[in-house]
């Protein structure tokens, strides 16, 4: 059995496989505690290995590495950034600069797009944008903050919008709020189907060709349509770890 992680800014998502790359089991946790407690109850046979990637600082990823192997007795291995990736390019000056969530759904895409140029956004706690030509070379992306991020920052720095955001998940209508909550939410929702349209309409003029675009990331389904034709793969990260860190024991 093999431990998937994708560790992101707000939470982490695990599967597990059993040979053949079936998945048999998989969570969201909120944290290393949590993550250790939902792999140690899942009634799976025993660990073989893991692979993960992570946008959390080195020392929060190394602790959470040591955890793991401490608790489950497997090596953890771990996408680390690379220049070139069968024939795929980091387009970012320094390419360990780039987000590895973002090159893993970047290296899914361009196996999904199979020969087309392709546009891959990733909705978390950031929202980004990543373009790849059909000969495989990363233009670059873009980065903006996702919802929960949006809202966060209304409510830190104004004084009367206030309100808990556990009654904000749901919100999905469009027409104009009647009260704070709404306001805030379905402003913050124009404000990401905006970014998502842009990104559309760049792609139709970079790739006057034609290109496939890929929507992943905990609030793909918020925007998806808003581009013709898009095509929402939730686990795009963890195929993208497949390719990147292929284990002996799959
Ligand atoms: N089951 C869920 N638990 C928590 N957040 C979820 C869930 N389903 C969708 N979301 C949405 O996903 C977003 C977080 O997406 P995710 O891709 O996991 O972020 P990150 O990779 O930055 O941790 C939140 O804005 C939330 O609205
Ligand atoms: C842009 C991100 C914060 C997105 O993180 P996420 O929303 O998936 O948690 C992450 O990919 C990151 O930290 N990137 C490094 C900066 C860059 O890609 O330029
Ligand atoms: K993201």
């Amino acid at each position: 059995m093999i431990l998937e992680l994708d560790c992101g800014n707000s939470l982490i998502k695990w599967r597990l496989l059993a040979a053949g790359a079936e998945v048999v089991d998989t969570g969201i946790v909120d944290s290393d505690d949590a993550l250790i407690a939902a792999i140690s109850q899942s009634d799976s046979p025993a660990l073989a290995a893991c692979r993960l990637v992570s946008v959390r600082s080195d020392e929060e990823t190394q602790q959470l590495k040591e955890r793991l192997t401490a608790t489950f007795g497997i090596a953890c291995h771990q996408a680390l950034p690379v220049e070139v990736w069968n024939g795929v390019r980091n387009g970012y000056r320094d390419h360990q600069r780039l987000g590895m969530d973002r090159w893993l759904v970047i290296l899914a895409a361009v196996q999904l797009a199979e020969g087309k140029a392709c546009v891959v956004l990733d909705l978390g706690t950031a929202v980004t944008a990543d373009l790849v030509d059909a000969q495989g070379e990363h233009q670059g992306g873009f980065i903006c903050p996702g919802i929960p991020l949006m809202r966060r920052e209304l409510q830190t720095h104004t004084r009367r919008i206030r309100y808990d955001p556990h009654w904000a998940s749901g919100e999905r209508y469009e027409a104009p709020g009647r009260t704070t909550i709404e306001a805030v939410e379905r402003g913050c929702l124009y404000m990401l189907k905006g970014f998502v349209r842009t990104q559309y309409e760049l792609a139709q003029e970079m790739f006057a060709e034609g290109c496939e675009i890929f929507l992943t990331g905990g609030d793909a389904e918020l925007v998806k349509h808003v581009v013709p034709g898009a095509r929402i793969v939730p686990d795009m990260v963890f195929a993208g770890l497949a390719l990147a860190c292929p284990l002996e024991n799959e």
